[in-house]
């Protein structure tokens, strides 16, 4: 689902934030994405979303090079892969229903059947209960499932998470793991980006090492 090949990222005023990276993620595998702060791992998963293209290499998602890819067909890819942010940007003039609506509004899918998903979305997050909310009455946690909910409503086939549970404490990033663990019992192929090594050795997963730029270590599928 995920290939990266002899991937390359230079920013003209840093140098090479990524270098020689070779992987290969299958679908419905969940596998973390750790290193130091500066590793690369943000990077890494911008050049999947196409939000960055990478100066050498290729990367392909779902067989499709990116490098490629037809102007016209980026945002057929964008809808593939969801993004979950550790700020998670909600419009906060907004009700969580329609944070959550937003993707699907912008496809133009027919009302009826944007409030069918965005219920389900929310269930699935458990804050259907909260879906007249304004994300500010909300607590850190419900937030983060929101932004969660966000990026699950077109049912992408990717999920990549940024540091997901960065603000929130142990319980609530336990919870939102959890989470991730059920979506990959659907087919959803998940790369979390995280430097809470706590949670990564607690929980039995494949996991990608970044230092400075250059893949360390993959332990490789459990
Ligand atoms: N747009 C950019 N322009 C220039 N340099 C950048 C840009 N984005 C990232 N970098 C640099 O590339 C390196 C990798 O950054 P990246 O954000 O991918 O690391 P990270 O592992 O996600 O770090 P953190 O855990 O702190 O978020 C860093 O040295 C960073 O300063």
């Amino acid at each position: 689902m995920i290939r990266f090949q002899n991937v390359f990222k230079r920013y003209p005023e840093r140098g090479d934030a990524l270098s020689a990276i070779d992987f290969e993620i299958q679908t419905g595998e969940m596998v973390f994405l750790t290193g130091h702060s500066g590793a690369g791992k943000s990077t890494l998963l911008r050049l999947i979303g196409l939000l960055e293209r990478p100066s050498r290499g290729q990367v392909l998602v779902n067989g499709r090079n990116l490098g490629t890819l037809p102007r016209r067909d980026i945002p057929h890819h964008r809808r593939q892969v969801g993004m979950i942010f550790q700020d998670h940007r909600l419009l906060s003039d907004r009700t969580v229903f329609d944070n959550v609506a937003l993707p699907l509004v912008v496809t133009g899918i027919h009302s009826k059947e944007i409030e069918r998903r965005v219920r389900a979305a929310l269930d699935q997050v458990g804050l259907l209960a909260r879906a007249r909310a304004t994300p500010l009455a909300l607590s850190g946690g419900e937030q983060q499932r929101v932004g969660i909910a966000r990026a699950l409503v077109g049912r992408p086939p990717v999920l990549l998470a940024d540091e997901p549970t960065g603000n929130l404490d142990p319980d609530l990033s336990r919870e939102i793991f959890e989470l991730f663990e059920r979506f990959k019992y659907v087919g959803v192929t998940l790369l979390i980006a995280t430097h809470d090594f706590e949670l990564v050795n607690s929980r039995q997963h494949r996991t990608l090492t970044l230092d400075a730029g250059r893949l360390v270590s993959d332990t490789g599928a459990w």
